[in-house]
């Protein structure tokens, strides 16, 4: 038998002397494997789940603000459950991803279920780590919906931060178990009762139930996982009810086919069964299943209250579609809630950095969408960069995260283009023109914008942000605030020194470079969350980019009336670096309507026509002067200017 790392892939070699496995030395992808029974010191898990009754099954996620230490809280669980040997070179080990393990940051909800043995018994926790980036708060709300309690966490020295309270308000919404814990109480500069007492005054927690640990050092984890198992109420789910299952998560397995993670709500499945979607009425026969380990560890049946994956003949990737209801062929059952959609808040064009790769790109798309369902996708094409696709986010964080993906997962080489957001257009008479069927059109693409004369009314996104900070900070931020067209709402002390301000911005304004000026202002201190707040009428302007007098759609930006200037001359600047000098002077503009408002000449290459010319008269000289300004000048009309891909790129980027 052989046994592969499931991170890269290596075969796994055995040490006869200790029977444990190791990675050979030449795989050098990899740091690191799971241990799990197979691998020597993992403690055995009973693969029959029919020993683990709703009653002594516990879901639970660990939430916090970016870099609080979920993941680290998460090494420590699986290491005193004995899912991982106790070592101290385990580093966030649930963060598999490339992407997560070069950027220190976790970006997918992972699973892992753990064994447990708790007053003589033996309990199956599952446990979700989930991301704390705003950008990725879909996958949080997700795992919230399969669990029924979570580990709030806080860190004991930076207090309570902007994400901290949107995902209490997540968590409090959904009606569950919340744990309040202090985490990093080991660093010198920890302030345990300033931040409880803030925990208090946002929360209403009271200060002796918050659970003070060191998720590095493993002080008070054991304590913590007790809690867990006597606060947190198992799941509602029976086996003797009619199966459903809550597909959650899926993933492309280029062996496999698609892997569908499952929340078990009522009944059981076992290999063999035949399962409907509600969603597509297709049919599927399991072939495979199993519980996250956290690697797959396959097993003969999954139980009520139970999560686990599921590979059945499913071929086509658009087919799952997560937050469907799954349940037994020919039975009857009522679907599940599943999940509210995510609203995507952030659009880019992204084409194959070569034509001849687009159906790859299409197929590499399908397969990383089917594991990140928060992304959206259209057709779109561009005459500069050729056909590709109109991607929307959640933000600009999600964005490069998944094109990092395409490129590291997929093998895909592409190019972004700027991001923006989408925007509402009210047109005049829209029923009497065949291409637009309703008065009210969103525009994801700036160059789509209908001639102003059938505009009656454009409205942008604006979100509701938060900002907590030192209140040393409060001018430069207000200023920064009012700058990006923000309206503040309310401000409010949570503890003697740090300051909440609530605020309405527009999307456009802290798309780019908001959150890295109010980092620069506030020394690193301030922290930043923000939620959709619909729409708001504004005054909004297109801004074309002439080239040699000739619009370029692809550069075309959509602004509000006060940026417009601005932005036409940064755009300008970028624009006059990245195309080349040609044999005659380019001239690059930005326009509204018909009203340029910025304009950049790129200098002609200069060839010297008196190179050849020694000594002599000066008449001599100046008639080679005018003769190849003369020859300027006709090329210039007649001349086409080339300009390169990267020139769309450079200018379009941030
Ligand atoms: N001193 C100390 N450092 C800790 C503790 N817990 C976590 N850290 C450190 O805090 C940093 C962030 O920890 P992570 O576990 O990656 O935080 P996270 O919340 O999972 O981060 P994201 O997934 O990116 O949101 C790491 O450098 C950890 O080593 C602790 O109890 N004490």
């Amino acid at each position: 038998m052989k046994y592969l790392c499931s991170f890269c892939r290596a075969f796994l070699v055995r040490n006869y002397k200790t029977s444990k496995f190791y990675l050979p030395r030449y795989s050098i992808n990899c740091d690191r494997f799971y241990s799990t029974d197979n691998f020597g010191s993992g403690r055995k898990i009973y693969t029959d789940l029919s020993q683990y009754p709703v009653e002594r099954i516990r879901n639970f996620s660990i939430i916090a603000h970016i870099d609080h230490g979920k993941s680290t809280l998460a090494d420590r669980l699986l290491e005193i459950t004995d899912t991982i040997p106790r070592d101290k070179s385990n580093k966030q080990v649930l963060d598999k991803l490339q992407v997560e393990r070069e950027r220190g940051i976790t970006v997918k909800a992972q699973t892992a279920s753990l064994i447990y043995n708790y007053k003589g018994e033996d309990y199956l926790l599952n446990l979700i780590d989930t991301p704390g980036h705003v950008d990725f708060n879909y996958e949080v709300s997700r795992s919230l919906a399969a669990c029924q309690g979570v580990v709030l966490l806080v860190d004991a020295n930076q207090g309570v931060q902007a994400q901290t309270v949107a995902n209490f308000y997540m968590a409090f919404e959904s009606n569950l178990v919340i744990i309040p814990v202090l985490n990093k109480i080991d660093l010198k500069g920890a302030q345990p009762d300033i931040v409880t007492q803030q925990m208090k005054t946002l929360f209403d927690i009271d200060p002796h139930t918050v659970h003070k640990i060191s998720a590095k050092a493993g002080t008070g984890v054991e304590e913590l996982l007790h809690t867990v198992i006597e606060d947190i109420p198992p799941p509602n789910g029976s086996r003797e009810a009619v199966t459903r299952a809550l597909l959650f998560d899926s993933t492309y397995d280029q062996y496999k086919g698609v892997v569908g993670y499952f929340s078990i709500i009522d009944g059981m499945l076992t290999k063999g069964n035949k399962i409907t979607s509600y969603h597509n009425k297709k049919t599927y026969e399991i072939q495979d299943l199993g519980f996250m380990h956290p690697l797959e560890e396959p097993t003969n049946s999954l139980y009520a209250g139970q999560v686990g994956y599921i590979i059945c003949n499913m071929r086509n990737a658009k087919e799952a579609q997560v937050g469907d209801t799954y349940y037994l062929q020919n039975t009857e059952v009522q679907p599940l809630p599943g999940f509210k959609a995510a609203k995507p808040m952030v659009f880019a064009g992204i084409y194959p950095s070569d034509q001849s790769e687009f159906n790859s790109l299409r197929n590499a798309i399908e397969k990383l969408t089917l594991n990140d369902a928060s992304v959206s996708v259209h057709i779109d094409s561009s005459p500069a960069l050729g056909q590709g696709f109109r991607l929307g986010y959640l933000g600009l964080l999600h964005m490069d995260v998944f094109s990092q993906r395409l490129e590291q997962e997929h093998n895909a080489s592409v190019i972004t283009s700027c991001p923006n957001v989408p925007y509402k257009i009210k047109i005049k008479g829209a029923k009497n023109i065949k291409k637009f069927t309703t008065d009210e059109i969103t525009i994801l693409n700036p160059c789509h914008l209908p001639d102003k004369q059938m505009i009656v009314e454009m409205s942008e996104p604006v979100v509701t942000g938060t900002i907590l900070m030192p209140d040393d900070y409060i001018g430069d931020v207000t200023s920064l605030c009012l700058e990006r067209r923000g309206e503040i709402i309310d401000q409010s002390y949570i503890d003697n020194k740090r300051i909440m301000i609530k605020l309405q911005l527009p999307l456009n304004e802290i798309l780019i470079d908001f959150y890295d000026e109010l980092k620069s202002l506030t020394s690193g201190y301030a922290s930043f969350d923000y939620e959709d707040a619909g729409y708001k009428v504004s005054t909004l302007v297109k801004v074309d980019f002439l080239i040699n007098n000739k619009a370029v759609d692809e550069l075309s930006i959509i602004c509000h009336t006060s940026r417009a200037r601005v932005i036409a001359k940064n755009v300008c600047i970028k624009l006059t670096e990245s195309i080349p000098k040609q044999l005659f002077t380019i001239s690059v503009q930005g326009a509204v309507g018909g009203k340029i408002l910025a304009r950049q000449d790129i200098k002609a290459l200069r060839k010297d026509v008196l190179a050849k010319c020694y000594g002599g008269d000066i008449t001599r000289k100046e008639k080679l002067l005018k003769r190849q300004a003369e020859g300027k000048k006709k090329m210039r009309k007649i001349g086409k200017v080339e300009i390169p891909k990267d020139a769309f790129i450079n200018a379009l980027k941030r």
